[in-house]
Order: C-alpha cells, then structure tokens, then sequence
C-alpha cells in the first residue's frame, strides 16, 4: 500500500542546498515524522485498506465464457472432415495390411518352428519350476538347510501337479489333434492347422522384428509445456523477461492451461509490464529456436480484445506451408453465391476461412514471389463461379498469370503497352458510368424491394435490373497509377469505385507489389474495406495494406518467412486479422477450375464480352483522350486564368462521355497528380461582374505538358 503526503516546502530540509536525496527513504522518513507528532498534514491514503474491486456480479456478467460445444463439433464442414480423415485413416490401415496379408502368414510359417521350439522350452521350464532355481541356489550358497528342505518340498509338490498338468494337456491335444485328424472335414482340418502355424509363428517372432510394419509414418511432435515456452520467451534478449527470471518470477504468466487446439499446441498469457505481444512478433526466428521448431510452426499472436502484453503461442505440430491442406471445396464441383461467403484459404489450426466477394473492395499486397497473383486469380475464380458476375481482369505483369480467366472475362488483357493502358481506361470509364446508372437504379426502386438501398442477391437475379455482381481485378496495379498520362483518371475511377462499388455490387480488388502511396494512393488503400497482404518488408507497406498502425498493433507481415508463400494477413469478413494460408491452385488447375466456370455460364447465358469473342465498343473511341490536351484545347491561349467550373463545363461539352458530369473538385483532383494546382483565380460571371473563384492557369496545363511529353520522349 503506498501514500502520499502533502509536506509544506520550508520542512523540508533539503531545499535550501537543493539536495537530492532518496524519495523512497524521503518518504518513510516523513511518514515517520509524521506519525510523532510533527505538524505536518496527515497523510492521505491512495490505496485503499482493503483490496476492492468489481463485485462478484460485476465479475460474472464480465466472465468470458468458453463454448459448451468445441468450434470443431459445431462446424458441419469440419466434422465431416474429421470424419473423412478418420474413415480415411482406418481405411488406408486395413488396406495396407490386407495386401501383405500372404507375406505375413509367410513370416509366420518361417518363425513357426522357433515358436515351437520356444513353447516346448517353456513348458519344460515351467514344469520343471525354473523360476525357482535362483532362490534354491541362493539357500544352498547360504548353507541353510532347513530354508532349502522347505524350497525342495514346494518345488517337488509343484513339479507333481505341472507334471500332471501337461500330460493332461498333452493327452486331450493329442486326443484332439487324432479326433480332427479322423472325423473332422478337411477345411476345418486346414483351419486348425493354420492357426496352429501362425500361434507358433507369432511365439517365435523376435521382438526388434515385427510380423507387420507400420501402414503410417505419425508424425512424432514434442509435447509443448510450460518449462519450454519460458525457456523460450527467456531466450529473446527481452530485458524485462530476463529481470523477471533473474527476480525468481516467471518471465511469462500463463493464464489457461496450454492446451490440444487444431493440429498444434496453444499456450496464453501475459507478458511482464512493458513487453508488448509486437516484441515477440519481432523475434519470432529466435522464439522457434528457443522452442526447437521450425519457423513455419511458430505462431506468436495477440489478443485484440485484451492488453498489448497478452500473449497467444500456437505451436503447430508442422510447418503451415508444408502441413497438408484439405481439399478446396470448390476444386471439383459447387457454384457460388458471391453474397454469401466462399471458402479460400485456411488457417493455421486448418480450418476454411471464407472471404464474401460482395460489399468489399480489396487490396493484395506483397513483395515480388510471394503469393499475390495466385491469391488474386484464386479471388478472381471463386467470382467465375457466380455465374451472374461479371468479370474484368486486367494482368499488368503481362505474363499471362491471370490467362485461364480469359474464357470467362467480360473485359480481359494481359499486359502494360499503351493500347493495354486504354484498353483499362475504357473498361474502368464504363464501369464508372455503370455505377452511376446503378447509383440510379438502387435510388428508383421501391423500398419494400431495397430496403437497404444496395444491391443484394435477390435484386442480382433480375436481369432486367442489371444488378449482377462485377469483380474487376488487376494485377501489378501500380502501373495504372504511375502512368504519366493517364495516373491520375485511374486514381480518381478506383477510388470511386473502391467507395461506391460495395453497395453497388462492383467489387474491385487491386494486386501491388509496392505498395507505397504513388502505387497504391492513400484514397483506395485507406477506403478498402478486405485486405490480403502477404510478406512485405517494412512497416510503411505493412500499415498500406492491413491499415493505419496495424504494425503497431502487432498485425505484422514483415514476421513471414520466405518460404511462407501464400500465406498472409487477412483482414476483412468484419473479424480481427487472421493469418490464412490461401488455397494453392496452380495454372492447370485453374484452368480447369474456369472450364468449368464457363460451362455453367454458358448454361444460364450469362457468357458476355470477351469470352464471346466481342471488343468493347468504347476501346477505339477513347484511346485518342488527353486531359491536359482536352483542357488546352477548351482553354484558348489568350485566356491566362479560368474558373475550374467553366473547364469542366466546355470538357463536358466536349466529350460527354468522359467529362459529362464531373464536378470542379475533380477536376482539382485530377489534375493534382500532373502537378497543376487549382486556386483562387480572377474571372468575371457571365454578367460581367468580377469574382475570386477556384481556378487554373493556363501556362500550368502548356508546362506539365511539355514536362510530361520530354519524360515520356526520355523514356
Ligand atoms: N497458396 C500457395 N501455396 C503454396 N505456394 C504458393 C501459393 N501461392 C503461390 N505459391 C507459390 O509462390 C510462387 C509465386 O507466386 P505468384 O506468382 O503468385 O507471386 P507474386 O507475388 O505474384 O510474384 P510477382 O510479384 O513476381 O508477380 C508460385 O510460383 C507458387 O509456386
């Protein structure tokens, strides 16, 4: 219990020379003082007299309960996994023996005359009471005769009765053995010499050398246990950790019993004071040495509910890149629901982990080989599998990755030339008008029909609404937005679509390699609402993908090892962040996986654009477009400054199909990444009076045109 005291200055003797002095001592020392009587104030307690807190109530209302039922048990899939794992396990054991069935029963005729020549030694020794013997010579070594009389006469009464017992038993196996010789059919002859061969052989078998060899190899995982997760949180170089050891307490505070939980070991508990969950993530290579596992099995976690030190260790029983992952549900058969959640990926204990393609934008991350593009196709495929939605995949890496959705794309290309960039620019132009007139459509319904005022899976079927879901999908994505010409529209399309799309049934997921704030701008990163985001190898990318502070937070992907591939943070489906291994479909399979997805559209005739062959009208129409041309050419010369709303006004005059609509903001907003700024400008309204208004310069548009085109000459 401490207190505190509220001593006047001039007591206290050290103020005049400023002497430092000890406030521990200090303090008891004017507790004292205090307590004989000075006239200094009483002290007033902080502590309370007696430990107080939450009442039992209190406590039981805030009790966190533990499920009556495991996940396991409640989860359909998961029992019928379990099941088939188990079925399968046994099935595989009574085949695997079944096969060498012949060569057994030959082991055993081999071992059978050493099982006799073992049974005949037995019997004798037994009869003739061999057990015995030591304790008879020990009496006879010790020369007391009276004890080895009393041995011999036990041993004789014994050797009498055995005697008498095996030829008894001798007298009906021979009586038996005559009695099948004669009267017994021949297979029942056949059966009892049989088992007679195979008793014998299984006595003569040699215990280094079994009859049967193991059907499975089990993995053999070392036990976790208190002593080695101390050992290896005591092997971090954490200073506090080490203080708390050298002290004689415990580095770390288990608060439940490390426990089985999926194909691992979990332990939970606090750290000392000051030691955060991120500490442990850092170390997480010298964790798995401290507990002799592989990396792959190290899974240091926090609690998002709990303190920054609460500790959750799961220690897989093997490498989650390397454990065998369950069949994708999806692989063979099944079509999707995209409102609904589809099966991607799996985490760490094993289980499904489900991502709904619908109401989301999302952003995949990483650097170079790690996973993106496959995670990325995989995303794309689950959407293949809706036969209503529409899919526009874009490969800006132009290696052909993304290739198997091509049968099943409304818009798809593969590469990053000019005409691909175009190509992009049209699709995304279009989607943006689609959003608009969705934006109108969802407005004009009825409410009973959209309560909500988005796009659900009900008003997805009615074809003649045109509501059905669109998955666009683009790979290496920075090289939209760091297009000299055309960057900026991109960033100003995505960013609309990354915010209006979800609640219209436009799902936009972007793929980056570098995601810093010129490939990935802070406008989309920031409004995605699902991340993927596999190694990358610093913080400033980390926080791009998964979100402000998730480094902080101890969501880091910089803790993935190489060989982690495909193996990420997922955060999204409106929980924490997950790590989930995502499901391994290589170029065949996929292939494949889309035949598939093109069949069943072919069936409901929902097969459009390029999958038909057809090219998207607006392609040829727009690849001429140039905004700083576009606004040169609407902003003659002799106009030095003009108001942004009579630009955008001329723009939208003319070519209504790019500019109809837009607002002077944009117009700012667009412009930005040219860098032309917009600001107060001199101009006068259509009546001749005079106002500051927000504006350009013309000079500015002729500059960062000539810079754009001597970049793009130099390039
Ligand atoms: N889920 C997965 N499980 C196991 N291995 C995977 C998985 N996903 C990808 N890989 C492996 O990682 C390799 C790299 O994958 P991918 O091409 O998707 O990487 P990337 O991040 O897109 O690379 P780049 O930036 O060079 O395009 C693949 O060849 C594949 O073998």
């Amino acid at each position: 219990m401490s207190e505190i005291t509220t001593a006047s200055q001039p007591d206290d003797p050290g103020r005049d020379g400023a002497a430092v002095y000890d406030i521990t001592t200090k303090r008891s020392a004017t507790s004292h003082t205090e307590s004989a009587g000075s006239d200094l104030p009483p002290a007033v307690m902080v502590d309370g007299p007696e430990p107080t807190g939450p009442g039992f109530l209190t406590r039981i209302t805030g009790a966190k309960r533990r499920p009556v039922v495991p996940a396991w048990l409640k989860s359909k899939a998961e029992l019928a996994a379990a099941s088939k794992w188990i079925a399968g396990y046994y099935g595989h054991l009574c085949a695997y023996h079944a096969f060498r069935l012949p060569l057994y029963a030959a082991k055993l005729a081999v071992q059978c005359p050493r099982g006799l020549a073992k049974s005949a030694g037995g019997t004798v020794r037994w009869v003739a009471d061999a057990e015995g013997q030591a304790v008879r010579l020990a009496s006879v070594r010790r020369e007391d005769a009276a004890e080895y009389l009393k041995l011999s006469r036990q041993r004789d009464a014994r050797v009498r009765l055995r005697t008498l017992v095996t030829v008894l038993a001798c007298l009906v196996g021979i009586g038996t053995a005559l009695a099948l010789y004669v009267l017994a059919p021949g297979w029942l002859q056949a059966v009892s010499v049989t088992a007679l061969v195979l008793a014998l052989g299984h006595l003569g078998t040699e215990p280094d050398a079994p009859v049967a060899t193991r059907a499975v190899e089990l993995p053999k995982v070392q036990r976790l246990t208190s002593d080695i997760v101390l050992r290896a949180l005591g092997a971090l170089s954490i200073s506090q950790i080490n203080q708390a050891v050298a002290k004689g307490r415990d580095g770390f505070v288990f608060t439940s019993p490390i426990t089985r939980d999926g194909p691992g070991w979990r332990a939970e508990g606090d750290l000392p004071y000051g030691v955060t969950v991120s500490d442990v993530m850092d170390r997480r290579d010298r964790l798995a040495s401290g507990l002799r596992r592989p990396l792959g099995c190290v899974w240091p976690e926090a609690v998002p509910e709990e303190h920054t030190g609460r500790l959750v260790l799961w220690v897989g029983d093997q490498d989650m890149s390397k454990a065998r992952q369950p069949a994708w549900p999806l692989l063979k058969a099944g079509k999707v629901d995209l409102f609904t959640a589809a099966p991607f990926g799996t985490d760490q204990r094993g289980r499904w982990v489900d991502v709904t393609l619908m109401y989301i934008s999302g952003i995949i991350g990483a650097i170079p080989r790690m996973g993106k593009t496959f995670l990325l196709r995989l995303l794309l495929l689950i959407a293949a599998l809706d036969p209503r939605a529409q899919l526009h995949v874009f490969d800006l890496k132009g290696t052909g990755d993304l290739g198997p959705l091509e049968q099943v794309a409304h818009r798809y290309r593969a590469g990053d030339d000019e005409e691909d960039i175009e190509y992009a620019l049209s699709a995304l132009r279009a989607l943006r008008n689609e959003l608009r007139r969705r934006a109108k459509v969802i407005r004009n319904l009825p409410r009973d029909i959209c309560p909500e005022s988005k796009v659900t899976s009900a008003l997805a079927d009615k074809a003649s609404l045109g509501l059905h879901p669109i998955v666009a999908g683009a790979d290496e994505v920075q090289v939209w937005f760091e297009h000299p010409k055309h960057g900026g529209e991109f960033e100003e399309i995505c960013t609309d679509l990354v915010k209006r799309g979800p609640a219209l049934g436009i799902t936009l997921l972007l793929a980056t390699q570098r995601p810093d704030a010129k490939s990935l701008p802070t406008g989309i990163s920031a409004n995605a609402s699902t991340r993927w985001c596999l190694k990358v190898m610093g913080q400033l990318e980390n926080d791009m993908v998964l979100g402000t502070s998730a480094y902080k937070r101890g969501v880091r992907a910089t803790m993935f090892s190489w060989a982690d591939k495909g193996i990420h943070y997922f955060v999204g489906e409106g929980s924490d962040a997950r790590i989930v291994r995502s499901v391994y479909a290589d170029a065949p399979t996929a292939e494949v996986i889309a035949r598939r997805a093109r069949a069943v559209r072919q069936e409901a005739g929902t097969l459009s654009g390029h999958a038909l062959g057809e090219e998207a009208e607006t392609e040829a129409a727009t690849a001429s477009f140039d905004l700083l041309a576009d606004i040169a050419a609407v902003v003659p010369a002799e106009e030095s400054k003009v108001w942004s709303e009579i630009v955008v006004a001329r723009l939208a005059e003319l070519r209504p199909e790019v500019y109809g609509g837009w607002e002077p903001e944009q117009l700012a907003y667009v412009l930005k990444p040219y860098g032309v700024p917009t600001g107060q400008v001199w101009g006068r309204t259509e009546d001749g009076k005079g106002a500051n208004r927000r504006g350009i310069e013309h000079s500015r548009i002729l500059t960062a045109m000539t810079e754009r085109d001597g970049k793009r000459d130099a390039g």
